[in-house]
């Protein structure tokens, strides 16, 4: 299976266990939803996959990546600079707050074209090229003028397609999108959301994707991984998950959480 496999993912902080044993796979072409209540673990679970948990925390478990060219038996085994790396170039993260990932003080242009230079060593001309193509895959309208604007100067939709842009910059394998579009008004939110499963689709990336809104896992998920108490205590496709909860804790949940279908993307694609 090419993707993430995460198994018995176990993080303590301050002797508190957050995460029991999280067991998810996030297969390649496909959106993985992470639903569960606010505490649950989900952020923590993007999180120390990627080696970002706060300071202190204790890891165990193992998360094996293979993107068809790179196997990698454990994430979690690697030497800092060598995660380091894997994160740069094949695992990237969205957040909710586009801004997390960009600099207010340089132009939409510098952050891409410095970011490509760093990662995969282009030439100035070049990184310029690929940040103008990268925009328009995102569809940010007129991209040469994108390039020289700030990011002050973009609406909070245009913000996260730029921080995807930035994101896909480097051909990653792996997306982990925690709340990408929570911040967003619903109509925006369907567009962004749109453009993720066409990432998805197209790039045959594999996206875990963290949300708590049952209406942006409708429009995008393939399967739906439910948590409770740092642990996954029901994992299925995303129709089964939703209409059919085969736990009382999923039921529960399904009922419980906010349901706000954007207009455009989804209930029709199962
Ligand atoms: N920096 C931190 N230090 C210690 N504990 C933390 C830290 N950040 C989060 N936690 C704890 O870890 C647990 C899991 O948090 P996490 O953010 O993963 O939950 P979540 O399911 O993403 O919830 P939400 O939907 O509210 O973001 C919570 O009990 C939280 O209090």
């Amino acid at each position: 299976m090419t993707g993430l496999e995460i198994r018995g993912l176990v993080l303590e902080l301050g002797g508190r266990r957050i995460l029991d044993g999280v067991d998810v796979t996030v297969p390649a072409g496909q959106v993985t939803g992470l639903a569960g209540e606010s505490g649950s673990g989900k952020t923590m679970t993007g999180l120390t996959v990627m080696g970002l948990q706060p300071a202190g925390g204790r890891v165990t478990g193992t998360v094996a990546y293979d993107d068809g060219e790179v196997q990698v038996p454990d994430l979690l085994a690697l030497r800092p600079g060598a995660l380091n790396r894997m994160r740069g170039r094949r695992i990237a993260m969205v957040f909710q707050d586009p801004t997390a990932s960009l600099q207010p003080m340089l132009s939409i242009g510098t952050q891409l074209t410095d970011h490509l230079r760093h990662h995969l060593g282009l030439s100035r001309g070049a990184a310029r090229t690929r940040a103008a193509e990268l925009l328009e895959r995102v569809r940010v309208p007129d991209p040469e003028a994108a390039l020289r604007r700030y990011p002050h100067q973009f609406s909070g939709g245009q913000l996260q397609r730029i921080a995807i842009a930035v994101a896909i910059a480097c051909e990653p394998k792996v997306l982990i999108a925690d709340e990408p579009t929570t911040a967003l008004d619903v109509t925006v939110q369907a567009g962004v959301l749109r453009l993720l499963r066409e990432l998805t689709d197209d790039l045959g990336l594999a996206v875990l994707l963290v949300t708590h809104d049952l209406g942006v896992m409708s429009a995008v998920a393939d399967t739906v991984a439910v948590m409770r108490h740092g642990a996954v205590v029901e994992h299925g496709p995303r129709y089964q998950v939703i209409r059919e909860p085969r736990t009382d804790y999923a039921k529960e949940l399904v009922e419980s959480l906010p349901h706000t279908p954007p207009p455009g993307v989804g209930e029709d694609r199962s």
